[in-house]
């Protein structure tokens, strides 16, 4: 992670209970969502669970009819107060494709009242100086979705929310967001971004928020996100003909164990991991290979949900 979010720091944006509904939809029913100052927070959910409807309210493209909270520090129900400290990329970036990217930049800067100064510091943060002067016409989808990073970086803001950014891209063009999106927390801009490519997020972000239904699941930080999952640990015996061996001897000191191809996954906290060695070695089983394995965001999200349903 490139900066650690200051945990004492007013968030940038601290939601509590919004609801939105649409005739025969809920688009939300109870949004709770902080998104702390400087990280880069994860919006996560599968389709139709609000995403969109979160961001659109924060930029004050829509009004909820419940619930309050602040942006940047003023109310959400006056975003003339923060939406100048606010870049947002929400679906496509609208471009003219026949002009440069430059021009692109131009056409806004002198809009909103911006010297050359912020289109040459736009460029450079999103690592576009050397297309700049193709026609946006002949851009990637990479290229496009940087250059509306750009446009959104003009104003310099402090709130940057991103919808789907990774949507359409190749593994390069992924991989290059990611590096553009972890240098912008490291300049101190807060960062909230919704994808659907869970492994991208987890690579980068420091704070998730599990949405499903229209209300929040789980929010909170790797830590938060860890102690709400069960642990396991992964074990292999160096000779592939103990593994049965080994399964019984973890199942009589008391663990649950299931077999994942040639290893063992024990469901046990991490501080076992040494007694688990001392129960195969009692039993002469000498083991290659000894793990905690972490939740990948997407098991944790299903765990969370399955966890949800039980409730
Ligand atoms: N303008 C609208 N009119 C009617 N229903 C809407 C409208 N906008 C959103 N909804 C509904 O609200 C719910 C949440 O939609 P939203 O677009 O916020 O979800 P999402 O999580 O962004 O989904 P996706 O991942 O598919 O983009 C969905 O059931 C959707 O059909």
């Amino acid at each position: 992670m490139a900066t650690t979010p200051d945990a004492t720091a007013e968030p940038a944006v601290h939601v509590a209970g919004l609801r939105r509904t649409y005739p025969g939809h809920t688009g939300l029913h109870q949004l709770d969502l902080t998104v702390p100052a400087g990280s880069l927070t994860a919006l996560i959910g599968p389709n139709g669970s609000g995403k969109t409807t979160t961001m659109r309210l924060l930029l004050g493209l829509d009004q909820p009819e419940a619930g309050t909270g602040t942006v940047l520090g003023s109310p959400l129900n006056h975003p003339a107060r923060y939406l100048p400290q606010v870049g947002a990329l929400i679906e496509q970036p609208a471009l003219y494709p026949q002009l440069t990217g430059r021009k692109n930049l131009r056409v806004l800067a002198e809009l909103a009242g911006l010297g050359d100064d912020h289109i040459h510091r736009a460029l450079s943060r999103t690592g576009m100086e050397q297309q700049a002067d193709r026609p946006v016409a002949t851009y990637s989808l990479g290229m496009r979705q940087r250059l509306g990073i750009a446009v959104a970086l003009l104003t310099e803001p402090r709130l940057l929310i991103l919808d789907e950014p990774t949507n359409g891209l190749d593994p390069v063009g992924t991989a290059q967001l990611r590096e553009l999106l972890r240098s912008l927390t490291s300049d101190g801009t807060t960062v909230l971004i919704s994808s659907h490519q869970l492994n991208e997020l987890d690579a980068i972000c420091d704070h998730f928020v599990f949405l499903y239904q229209g209300a929040t699941l789980f929010q909170g930080d790797r830590n938060a996100l860890a102690a709400s999952q069960h642990s396991s640990i992964e074990a292999a015996p160096e000779r592939k003909d103990q593994l049965t061996a080994l399964t019984s001897a973890f199942t009589e000191a008391g663990y649950d164990v299931r077999r994942h191809e040639d290893r063992l996954l024990v469901d046990t906290a991490a501080e076992h991991a040494g007694e688990l060695n001392r129960t195969a070695a009692a039993h002469g089983i000498t083991l290659s290979h000894l793990t905690v394995r972490r939740p990948t965001l997407e098991e944790a999200f299903f765990s969370l949900l399955r966890q949800e349903s039980q409730c």
